[in-house]
């Protein structure tokens, strides 16, 4: 492909060698992968600076050099402003703008951000549509899983995957858009006709300089709808009203808002909401009319999550009917208030909340039905928002019962540090059992009928990570193993 086409979709660069003759084979942002004939496009990393291996892009063969910055190269060098978003208007360009094919959702929030995915999905599939799903747990085009490395891929491989979703005849492709990914310009340049709000708070604060720096990032979703090429469809945002963070979203966007919410006035409702033991029923208001809802999901904020999801799925053009019927059938995502039975008198339940907020709805939603115990396992990731860890500590203390803290992944840092971070300031009523498998057995042991214990953080991962090397552990096959062997140590 030309190298001028593709610049056409770069608002602003210069160059001081002639362009117009070049072709490219490919885009790549990592010298390693360099091949004859390719751009390679330097980015200013967190580890490393791109810009120090342009000369080794060049000696595999690399056709032309994107910079921020003048750099002495035997191939011509485009210089612009910020070259994450302009990678990724150029890799757009390059797959020929898929996203302007597809009926694109985004879905950000700190919380819910997977559940709300899956439930969409759900609901289009159920509408008879080819969809394409991005996030945390995988990619899927058309029902084929593709491993992820990101809950919001690069640029590079996010237009990729979008061109073979075309290729794939995709009608629906739903995707989680993280902060991070929207701070480095990960979905720069996709046009989605659908952006959802989860809600806001505390978490990564590692990375995110405060909480209305993470808002900022969280905003950039909204603030480019409808800022494409395509102006064909109409773009809606799908906002949470009961969230504090709404009208700063809603002031963020210059294109149509639906709110949602249960405390708040919104344009879809939930009124009538009955939280029981096996999942949650309400009445739906929507612009299109009221429905009555039935769905085996837990927990007021599962009231929340399908709102949001029935918000984008209504201005997707989808029934209420259809959607009715999805809730209904939701199958729940791996991983997410997932249920471990083996036979066992009290309930265990996986949950990959890892957030203050997450941890304390779980928990809420186990309080209103549990009789006996609530047992908690949870520890916090190590290399992340070290501030969140004693906030997630006292939540687990203000509603469990018999309190177990151990480790999640620790990756570099010191497992007992990342303890000590979420208990110096508690003085007693907890214990700390480091090893992840000792900890659940401790809760399976002395769990009885009519108890609950909840694992908490891991939810769907089949490993723990400790100083770069991923062990294999599940916290649902580990609780399946202990629940099995004590009940043959029973018999
Ligand atoms: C902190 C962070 O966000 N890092 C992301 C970032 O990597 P980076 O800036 O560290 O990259 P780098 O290693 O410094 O390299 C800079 C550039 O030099 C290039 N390079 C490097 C070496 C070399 O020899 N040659 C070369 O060309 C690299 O290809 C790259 O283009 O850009 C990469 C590509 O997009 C991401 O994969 C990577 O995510 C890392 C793995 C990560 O853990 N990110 C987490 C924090 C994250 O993004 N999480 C969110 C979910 C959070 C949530 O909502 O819960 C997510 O979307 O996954
Ligand atoms: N709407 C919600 N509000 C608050 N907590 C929620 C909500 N939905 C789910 N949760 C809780 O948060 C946990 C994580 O949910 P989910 O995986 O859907 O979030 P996510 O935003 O995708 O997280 P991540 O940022 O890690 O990708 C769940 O296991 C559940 O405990
Ligand atoms: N997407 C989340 C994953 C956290 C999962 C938890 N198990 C941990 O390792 O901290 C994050 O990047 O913060
Ligand atoms: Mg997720």
């Amino acid at each position: 492909m030309k190298i001028t086409e593709l610049l056409k979709y770069v608002p602003y660069y210069k160059t001081k060698n002639q362009i117009e003759n070049i072709s490219i084979q490919n885009i790549s942002m990592d010298s390693r992968a360099v091949r004859p004939g390719d751009l390679f496009v330097c980015i200013r990393g967190y580890e490393v600076d791109g810009h120090k291996f342009a000369a080794d892009a060049v000696e595999r063969g690399a056709a032309a050099i994107v910079a921020e910055e003048e750099l002495e190269a035997e191939v011509p060098v485009i210089i612009v402003n910020d070259s994450s978003r302009a990678l990724a208007m150029l890799a757009s360009a390059f797959y020929h703008n898929p996203t302007e094919k597809l009926n694109l959702i985004g879905v950000t929030g700190t919380n819910g951000k997977t559940s709300v995915t899956y439930l969409l999905d759900e609901i289009f599939r159920a509408d008879q549509q080819t969809t394409g799903l991005i996030g945390t747990i995988q990619m899927s085009i058309a029902g084929t899983p593709y491993p992820v490395k990101n809950t919001t891929p690069d640029s590079l491989s996010l237009q990729e995957s979008f061109a073979k979703m075309c290729e794939a005849k995709v009608d629906t492709a739903v995707m989680e858009v993280s902060s991070h990914a929207l701070d480095q310009g990960r979905v720069f340049g996709s046009d989605f006709d659908v952006a959802v709000f989860t809600n806001l708070s505390q978490d990564h604060l590692d990375y995110h300089d405060n909480m209305d720096d993470y808002l900022r990032a969280k905003s950039l979703l909204f603030a480019q709808l409808g800022n494409s090429y395509n102006v064909e469809r109409a773009k809606f945002a799908i906002i949470n009203n009961d969230s504090p963070a709404a009208k700063k979203l809603i002031r963020s966007t210059a294109q149509p808002v639906l709110t949602y919410g249960v405390n708040q006035k919104a344009d879809l409702m939930a009124s009538d909401i009955d939280l029981h033991e096996k999942g949650v029923s309400f009445t739906m208001e929507t612009p299109m009319g009221s429905i009555h809802i039935e769905s085996p999901l837990m927990g007021l904020f599962s009231v929340y999550n399908m709102l949001a999801s029935a918000g984008a799925a209504l201005v997707s053009g989808v029934s209420l009917q259809v959607i009715q019927q999805a809730f209904k059938h939701s199958k729940g995502v791996r991983g997410r208030f997932e249920p471990v039975l083996e036979g066992q008198e009290f309930g265990v339940v996986v949950d990959y909340a890892h957030t203050p907020d997450s941890l304390e709805n779980v928990l809420k939603t186990m309080k209103d039905f549990c009789r006996g115990t609530i047992h908690v396992v949870v520890g916090c990731g190590g290399d992340r928002d070290r501030s969140k860890r004693a906030v997630m500590a006292d939540v687990a203390m203000k509603y469990g019962d018999d309190i177990i803290f151990t480790s999640d992944n620790p990756r570099t840092e010191d497992p007992h540090r990342i303890l000590e971070d979420m208990t110096s300031h508690l003085s007693s009523g907890y214990e700390v059992i480091e090893d992840r498998k000792q900890a659940i057995k401790r809760a399976v042991n002395r769990a009885q009928q009519g108890d609950i214990i909840l694992i908490a953080g891991k939810g769907h991962e089949t490993y723990q990570e400790i100083n770069g090397v991923r062990y294999d552990f599940d916290d649902r096959e580990v609780a399946r193993e202990l629940l099995r062997h004590s009940k043959e140590s029973n018999t």
